[in-house]
């Protein structure tokens, strides 16, 4: 059985002359819920969208399963398995939201019969049932977003990437978003950038600080906690999780 792991290798990326994002970088993510943090410009949704093949590296391979997103042979297989939750969500004008969960199946290759019927058990799972007949374009962000993941369980992807999924979200929306987060990690592997955080350590095992497109830290959530154990200031998770961020960039989340 192939690993289940996302594999940046020797990745270079930039945008123009000036801006080089990723230089040989090397990266190996393989639990089944990581969290990806980072200041400004650090390089977080560079290196999703490369994940995502929304774009392509210059230089070096990214692989899931050891699929690749730029080998012809893998391309379908890759984009089936790899689910992409981009910061700003684009509903399809006129499609319902179950429409359009059934859409995202379609588009991955499945029937139009099977993604129909898979998307009223998804969008069960997101707790969007009762919103299924209702216009895409009038549900609020929270809700596109787990409209989103409804639409990537309904092609029964192994990895979904989350580009700052629980941003400008108020705190019962984020509340419930993090909830479905914590079932999700049992059935599908996740990787999300956040600048929230709280409660790390009930949601994701391993740990990604990136800064200036190098790789700080990656290890355990408890691992990342313990290196704020001698500050006098981190008391309660968040705290923690802040001082061990200021100890790697030098600067708050
Ligand atoms: N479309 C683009 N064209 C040119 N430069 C870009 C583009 N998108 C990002 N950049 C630059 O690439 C670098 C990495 O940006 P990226 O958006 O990946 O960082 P980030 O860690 O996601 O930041 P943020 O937390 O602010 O979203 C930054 O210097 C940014 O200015």
């Amino acid at each position: 059985m192939r690993l289940m792991a996302l594999e940046f290798r020797g990745v270079s990326f930039r945008y123009n002359r000036k801006t080089t994002v990723l230089d040989g970088f090397d990266l190996r993510v393989s639990s089944p819920a990581t969290v990806l943090l980072g200041p400004n410009g650090a390089g977080k949704s560079t290196l999703m969208a490369l994940a995502a093949s929304q774009l392509k590296p210059l230089d070096g391979t990214v692989t899931w399963k050891g699929r690749s997103p730029t080998a012809r042979r893998d391309v379908r297989a890759y984009r089936k398995a790899v689910a992409w939750l981009p910061q700003h969500i684009t509903p399809v004008p006129g499609l319902t939201v179950r429409e359009q969960v059934a859409y995202a199946g379609w588009l991955k290759g499945m029937n139009r019969a099977d993604a129909w019927k898979a998307s009223a058990v998804t969008l069960g799972r997101v707790g969007l049932d009762k919103l299924a007949d209702r216009r895409s374009h009038q549900v609020s962000g929270g809700q596109l977003r787990r409209m989103g993941i409804a639409g990537a369980l309904t092609h029964h992807s192994e990895l979904i990437l989350m580009d700052e999924p629980t941003a400008g979200l108020d705190p019962t929306q984020r509340k419930v978003f993090r909830s479905l987060l914590e079932q999700l990690a049992d059935d599908v592997h996740i990787l999300v950038s956040t600048h929230q955080t709280e409660d790390l350590a009930d949601l994701y095992q391993h740990v990604v600080v990136l800064d200036r497109g190098t790789v700080r830290f990656h290890g355990t959530t408890a691992a990342f906690h313990a290196m704020a154990d001698s500050a006098d200031s981190a008391e309660g998770p968040r705290e923690r999780a802040e001082a061990a961020y200021t100890q790697l960039v030098g600067e708050e989340i």
